[in-house]
């Protein structure tokens, strides 16, 4: 099957539907290695990257994008010389946008050497990340789990890395030896203050090696690089064979590395940056002293929305977010929680109208275009349910309210973790890294016991939490309606 590459682009034509690469973004030299090259990075920093570079000329900040655990994104990419589609489907259209900004991709379990040597390149300014709410290896208390064993092999031989903590502090200290120039840490995952997030984890690392050697590496971080934090936005699902064939349509040629999202992006970072940056303002980010009050507005109206209606709509047997939302019951509980629980925990954010963007972010859920599969936004829920539901359920109740809907998005997870199976019979997997500690309710149909067990779950809890006995019967009986074998919310389909 003949594939995508530069050979191919001279025979390509720009249409309606197909927009190609400017001539001189696919020569880019590279100013930015991005850990984590999964599909939202090459849909959403990768795209205001290009646009930024054509809009200014400065075309220095190519990316050498590294795959984490699987090689599977450098397969797909070096053949096709970097070169990928965004296929944006609105409501209305799709239009293919081929991206030159992905220059080189690097696979750091067989390529160690040549990530640390891009880390430690002055050309290299930013060093970002998309690595998703696990990948930062933290324990229940928030710093880094220096037991994990991954963690604990970067800390005793870092020649070549395996966490991306490890692959990211043991790279700063490979440039502080070499160039010593400064550089900026960007991270892009879907956490609260994301940047202070992986600053503290970096100088986690750096305590947990003998203290020489942490001490000279923490005390040059804290010179040399600054770690801004960044609210990101675009629905990206996991690209699916049907979505290359569709591309294939347009371009004429196979492309691998094919990524599908939405027309809407929004990116709001803190500007504060070591050693430059794109003009990414050019392509429509906004630069911002203080982010908080937009992810906190992000995590809890949209991903808190999201996962809700993921764990409804998966155990009522809905494939994607679009047919859950098309559910005007499960519509009703993601109105509820956004209007009702989250909008009154919200500072304002800039000159957001809260009401409008949560109207905005329900309408944008039923673009039947994106097809985002609900058991992809169930999976890891121990590690999302804090930022997404439960800093509104604790905000609710200290200011003296019952969180009746971030409520039932709690009871949702819970359902969700101890089914088996959906209403229509349907398969439902557990896909989480503590598995191992929920499966002990799997298949458990009593919702009081589901609840005594999950809540004792303390990394994801904590310890007010499981003490607060109204709020502790309010999920056992929001647990009781939503189960599917005794299910009055989730039950829209039988
Ligand atoms: N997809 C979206 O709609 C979207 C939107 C906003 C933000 N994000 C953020 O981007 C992250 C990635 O999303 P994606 O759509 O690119 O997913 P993806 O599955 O396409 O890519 C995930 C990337 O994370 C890496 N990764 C996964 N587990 C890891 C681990 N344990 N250690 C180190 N690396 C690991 C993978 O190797 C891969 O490079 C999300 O978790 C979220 O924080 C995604
Ligand atoms: O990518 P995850 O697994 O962290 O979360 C799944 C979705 O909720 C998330 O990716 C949203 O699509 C995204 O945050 C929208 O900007």
């Amino acid at each position: 099957m003949t594939r995508l590459d530069r050979a191919h682009l001279g025979g390509l034509a720009e249409s309606e539907t197909l927009r190609l690469p400017a001539r001189h973004s696919v020569d880019a030299a590279v100013g930015i290695v991005h850990l984590g090259i999964g599909a939202f990075h090459r849909a959403h920093q990768a795209a205001y990257t290009e646009d930024a570079m054509i809009a200014t000329g400065d075309f220095t900040w190519g990316i050498c994008g590294a795959t984490q655990r699987s090689p599977r994104v450098r397969e797909d990419l070096v053949p096709q010389d970097g070169l990928y589609g965004i296929l944006v489907r609105s409501p209305q259209r799709a239009q293919l946008r081929v991206s030159g900004a992905v220059r080189e991709v690097l696979s750091p379990t067989d390529q160690a050497d040549l990530l640390t040597a891009r880390l430690a390149d002055p050309a290299v300014r930013i060093v970002s990340l998309t690595v998703t709410e696990k990948g930062y290896r933290r324990g229940g208390d928030g710093t880094l789990d220096v037991t994990h064993p991954d963690v604990a092999a970067d800390l005793a031989d870092g020649s070549a890395p395996r966490s991306a903590v490890g692959r990211l502090t043991r790279g700063l200290q490979g440039r502080m030896r070499g160039c010593g120039a400064p550089v900026t840490v960007l991270c892009c995952d879907n956490l609260p203050n994301n940047g202070a997030v992986v600053r503290g984890l970096v100088h986690d690392f750096c305590a947990a090696l003998p203290t020489a050697e942490g001490d000279e590496l923490a005390g040059w971080i804290g010179q040399h690089v600054t770690f801004p934090t960044s609210m990101v936005d675009r629905i990206v699902p996991a690209t699916t064979a049907g979505d290359i064939a569709e591309a294939q349509g347009i371009l004429g040629v196979q492309d691998r590395g094919l990524v599908v999202t939405e027309d809407f992006r929004q990116w709001v970072i803190e500007d504060d940056f070591a050693a430059g940056r794109p003009a990414w303002e050019s392509a429509g980010a906004e630069f911002t002293d203080d982010v908080e009050p937009y992810e906190h507005m992000k995590l809890r109206i949209l991903n808190g929305s999201h996962s809700t209606l993921a764990y409804l709509g998966a155990l009522a047997g809905y494939e994607t977010i679009a047919q859950t939302v098309a559910d005007p019951r499960l519509a009703e509980v993601a109105r509820g929680l956004i209007r009702e629980d989250v909008i009154p925990t919200l500072a304002p954010a800039g000159q957001t109208d809260l009401a409008a963007y949560g109207d905005q972010i329900m309408a944008r859920y039923e673009n039947p275009g994106l097809r985002h599969r609900t058991i992809q936004i169930a999976m890891d829920g121990s590690q999302k349910l804090p930022q997404r539901l439960l800093g509104t359920v604790r905000d609710r109740l200290s200011a003296g309210a019952r969180p009746t809907w971030a409520t039932v998005g709690v009871a949702a997870w819970m359902a969700y973790v101890a089914s088996e199976r959906a209403a229509d019979g349907r398969e439902l997997p557990l896909d989480d890294p503590l598995a191992d500690r929920l499966q002990s309710v799997r298949g458990l149909t009593d919702p009081d016991r589901i609840v005594t067990d999950l809540l004792t779950v303390r990394d994801v809890f904590g310890d007010d939490l499981p003490e607060n006995t109204s709020w502790r019967a309010d999920l056992v009986a929001a647990l009781a309606s939503v189960l599917p074998s005794k299910n009055t919310v989730g039950k829209a389909r039988a």
